[in-house]
Protein backbone atom coordinates (compact mmCIF):
# COMPACT_ATOMS: atom_id res chain seq x y z
CA UNK A 1 0.00 0.00 0.00
CA UNK A 2 1.38 3.13 -1.03
CA UNK A 3 0.72 5.13 2.60
CA UNK A 4 2.52 2.46 4.82
CA UNK A 5 5.56 4.79 5.22
CA UNK A 6 3.46 7.54 6.25
CA UNK A 7 1.65 5.45 8.26
CA UNK A 8 4.47 4.74 9.91
CA UNK A 9 5.40 8.05 10.55
CA UNK A 10 2.44 8.67 12.24
CA UNK A 11 2.38 5.80 14.42
CA UNK A 12 5.75 6.80 15.67
CA UNK A 13 4.13 10.27 16.22
CA UNK A 14 0.57 8.87 18.01
CA UNK A 15 3.27 7.37 19.86
CA UNK A 16 5.54 10.51 21.23
CA UNK A 17 2.12 12.51 21.65
CA UNK A 18 1.04 9.93 23.82
CA UNK A 19 4.39 9.71 26.09
CA UNK A 20 4.45 13.80 25.88
CA UNK A 21 0.84 14.00 27.49
CA UNK A 22 1.39 11.57 30.03
CA UNK A 23 4.86 12.97 31.11
CA UNK A 24 2.54 16.11 30.92
CA UNK A 25 0.12 15.27 33.30
CA UNK A 26 2.60 13.59 35.90
CA UNK A 27 4.07 17.01 36.15
CA UNK A 28 0.99 18.48 36.80
CA UNK A 29 0.28 16.17 39.31
CA UNK A 30 3.68 17.51 41.24
CA UNK A 31 2.65 21.19 40.35
CA UNK A 32 0.31 20.36 42.13
CA UNK A 33 1.24 19.09 44.97
CA UNK A 34 3.71 22.80 45.37
CA UNK A 35 0.23 24.69 44.86
CA UNK A 36 -0.84 23.27 48.29
CA UNK A 37 2.71 23.87 49.72
CA UNK A 38 3.56 27.28 48.98
CA UNK A 39 -0.49 27.86 49.63
CA UNK A 40 0.23 26.48 53.17
CA UNK A 41 3.65 28.04 53.51
CA UNK A 42 2.42 31.87 52.15
CA UNK A 43 5.00 31.76 49.30
CA UNK A 44 4.21 33.55 45.84
CA UNK A 45 2.51 31.65 43.44
CA UNK A 46 5.59 32.13 40.98
CA UNK A 47 9.23 32.48 41.26
CA UNK A 48 10.63 34.29 38.36
CA UNK A 49 14.82 33.68 39.34
CA UNK A 50 13.96 30.12 39.21
CA UNK A 51 11.84 30.35 35.86
CA UNK A 52 14.54 31.92 34.20
CA UNK A 53 17.17 28.92 35.21
CA UNK A 54 14.93 26.65 33.64
CA UNK A 55 14.33 28.82 30.95
CA UNK A 56 17.81 29.13 30.24
CA UNK A 57 18.44 25.76 30.89
CA UNK A 58 15.84 24.42 28.42
CA UNK A 59 17.12 26.53 25.48
CA UNK A 60 20.57 24.91 26.33
CA UNK A 61 19.12 21.65 26.03
CA UNK A 62 17.14 22.74 22.98
CA UNK A 63 20.46 23.57 20.93
CA UNK A 64 22.15 20.37 21.81
CA UNK A 65 18.97 18.42 20.23
CA UNK A 66 18.32 20.30 17.04
CA UNK A 67 14.93 21.85 18.76
CA UNK A 68 14.14 25.79 18.48
CA UNK A 69 14.95 27.33 21.57
CA UNK A 70 12.00 30.09 21.28
CA UNK A 71 10.01 27.26 20.89
CA UNK A 72 11.29 25.13 23.82
CA UNK A 73 11.15 28.43 25.74
CA UNK A 74 7.37 29.65 24.32
CA UNK A 75 6.31 25.79 25.18
CA UNK A 76 8.24 26.24 28.88
CA UNK A 77 6.58 29.37 29.55
CA UNK A 78 2.81 27.92 28.31
CA UNK A 79 3.28 24.87 30.83
CA UNK A 80 4.22 27.03 33.79
CA UNK A 81 1.72 29.65 33.66
CA UNK A 82 -0.79 26.65 33.15
CA UNK A 83 1.06 25.42 36.84
CA UNK A 84 1.26 29.31 38.31
CA UNK A 85 -3.09 29.93 37.82
CA UNK A 86 -3.30 26.22 39.41
CA UNK A 87 -1.07 27.67 42.11
CA UNK A 88 -3.16 31.28 42.67
CA UNK A 89 -6.23 28.87 42.11
CA UNK A 90 -5.09 26.77 45.50
CA UNK A 91 -4.00 30.15 47.35
CA UNK A 92 -6.93 31.69 46.81
CA UNK A 93 -9.34 28.94 47.95
CA UNK A 94 -7.05 28.15 50.79
CA UNK A 95 -7.42 31.71 52.17
CA UNK A 96 -10.70 31.44 51.95
CA UNK A 97 -11.07 29.02 54.23
CA UNK A 98 -8.90 30.41 56.59
CA UNK A 99 -11.16 33.46 56.57
CA UNK A 100 -14.35 31.49 57.64
C1 LIG B 1 6.50 24.79 40.59
C2 LIG B 1 6.88 26.00 41.03
O1 LIG B 1 6.07 27.14 40.91
C3 LIG B 1 6.02 27.89 39.68
C4 LIG B 1 5.91 26.97 38.53
C5 LIG B 1 7.04 26.51 37.91
C6 LIG B 1 6.98 25.34 36.97
O2 LIG B 1 5.88 24.96 36.55
O3 LIG B 1 8.05 24.77 36.67
C7 LIG B 1 8.28 27.13 38.16
C8 LIG B 1 8.39 28.18 38.99
C9 LIG B 1 7.22 28.83 39.65
O4 LIG B 1 6.91 30.02 38.98
C10 LIG B 1 8.17 26.22 41.73
O5 LIG B 1 8.36 27.28 42.33
O6 LIG B 1 9.02 25.31 41.67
Amino acid sequence: MPNDRLQRYRKSIDNIDTALICLLAERFKITSDVSYYKAEKQLPPADLAREAEQAKRLRQLAESTGLNPDFAERFLRMVIEEATQHHRLIKDEMEKSWSN
